[in-house]
């Protein structure tokens, strides 16, 4: 078999104890994909160390290479220190120019941020990818660039493929939107917008708005690379952001870890009643995966936040959960599969939106979890899981890297679980087998 193949279907290995081990989770999908548009936008170089180098945020490297920026890959050490040594992604930013090719893949970050970026280049950008990415919503960024002065020709679905005719600038101004499908609209709009004529102003008027902690790591990381952002938050109107035209700041960024994608690792602890330290969690993070420091507590395990990361112990002991996900959607694939193996029933609420995501997850963890002998049922906005025992089985993931995730964490309680394509955590986490393995003393 090549290096890093996977078969078409892996046998998640059962733990045969308490696991307990240190595990380093690469970085965050969500803070590289900002980072590296930011520094795309920026009036200067800048640095990212210890970037996640995964199937998304490779596509968005590419895309905006396509487009023009320079961005050179290189091991090296941090002149702050706080990064240490290791990987790092110089960012060279230049005019942005098409025509040029942007292919997303299935990465929600890459066809909603880039979009508008592209409107600023010199030419058209042809946005293409994934099958699935053309089921994905995508109405409430084409709607607003085109209030906003760009040019888009799409097929009228509100979805890929489409092309953006850069103009090498754009209006700007104040946009309505409804972001109840995906908070990446808003985070979209603003991350380009210090480079809008007139900035912008986005309110949102729909019903619901997931993944606030994804709208607000995008205001941070603006701040922080100097950009003016008035929010709800900060004493503006709810619903609505603003931010002021303005140059951005290159900055030398160290990478968090991907605490969502620590995810499995904490409920290997959870499952077998073991440890697991995850070293360099943030003190302080918008990252929504340190709400699972809250919700695995609920659940059964232990958490002490050291200098030096994360300590999660498991009870033996796994409770069922009622819980509203809005806000940590991402979060809902792993929550499912620990709560699958609880002692108590668990209700999973406020992620309908979850069924335009990789892949309908709502339907897929049903399906799958009930195919092993569980007891799933789908809600208007999310998921009750009664726990039954499980047995074997092929564990399908829809080219969905949390659903291959799941189902690892399944295989641990449950002899003779299959997953097919778990090559599919390339999507954000390439290393994941080799990860499981060394967690399980298995490498
Ligand atoms: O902005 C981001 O980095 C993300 C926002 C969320 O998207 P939705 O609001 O579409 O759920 C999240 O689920 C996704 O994994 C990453
Ligand atoms: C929803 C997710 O990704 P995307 O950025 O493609 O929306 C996810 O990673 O769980």
């Amino acid at each position: 078999m090549a290096l890093n193949a996977q078969p078409a279907l892996w046998p998640a290995p059962t733990a045969s104890g308490a696991v307990d081990a240190t595990v380093h989770v690469p970085g965050s999908k969500s803070v590289t994909n900002r980072a590296l548009v930011l520094a795309a936008l920026a009036s200067e170089p800048g640095w990212l160390r210890r970037p996640l180098r995964s199937r998304d945020t490779l596509l968005m490297a590419a895309a905006l290479r396509a487009m023009g920026v320079g961005i050179e890959e290189t091991v090296s050490s941090s002149s702050s220190g706080a990064g240490g040594s290791g990987e790092a992604w110089r960012v060279l930013p230049t005019g942005l120019h098409g025509p040029a090719t942007v292919d997303v893949g299935n990465a929600g970050t890459v066809m909603r941020f880039l979009p508008p970026v592209a409107a600023l280049a010199d030419g058209p950008i042809r946005f293409d990818g994934d099958p699935r990415s053309y089921e994905r919503p995508l109405n409430g960024v084409i709607d607003a660039l085109r209030v906003l002065g760009a040019r888009i020709d799409d097929d009228g679905r509100g979805a890929l493929p489409l092309t953006v005719h850069g103009g090498g600038a754009l209006d700007g101004g104040p946009v309505a939107i409804d972001a109840s499908s995906s908070s990446q609209f808003v985070s979209a709009l603003l991350l380009s917008a210090p480079r809008f004529n007139q900035g912008v102003e986005v309110r949102h008027i729909g019903a619901t708005l997931p993944s606030l902690p994804h709208i607000r790591m995008t205001v941070d990381m603006l701040r922080s690379v100097g950009a003016q952002v008035d929010t709800p938050e900060s004493g503006g109107e709810p619903n609505v952001w603003r931010v002021t035209p303005g140059a951005l700041l290159g900055r030398d960024l160290t990478i968090e870890p991907d605490l969502s994608n620590a995810q499995p690792f904490l409920a290997a602890a959870l499952v077998t009643g073991g440890k697991i330290v995850v070293p360099d969690w943030p003190a302080r993070t918008t990252q929504p995966g340190d709400q699972l420091r809250e919700i695995f507590t609920e659940m059964g395990g232990i958490c002490e936040l050291t200098e030096y990361g994360l300590v999660f112990t498991g009870s033996g002991a796994i409770h069922g959960i009622d819980v509203d996900l809005g806000e940590v959607g991402e979060l809902t694939p792993g929550i499912a599969a620990v709560a699958a193996l609880a002692d108590s029933p668990s209700t999973l609420r406020g992620v309908a939106h979850l069924r335009l995501h990789e892949t309908d997850r709502l339907a897929a963890l049903t399906k799958e979890i009930n195919e092993l002998g569980g007891d799933v049922t789908e809600t208007a906005d999310g998921l009750h899981i009664r726990p039954r025992p499980l047995h074997g089985g092929d564990f399908h993931t829809y080219d969905d890297h949390r659903m291959a995730t799941a189902g690892a964490i399944i295989g641990l309680a449950v002899e003779g679980v299959r997953i097919e394509n778990v090559a599919t955590t390339a999507k954000t986490l390439p290393d994941f087998t080799e990860l499981w393995a060394g967690m399980l003393g298995k490498n």
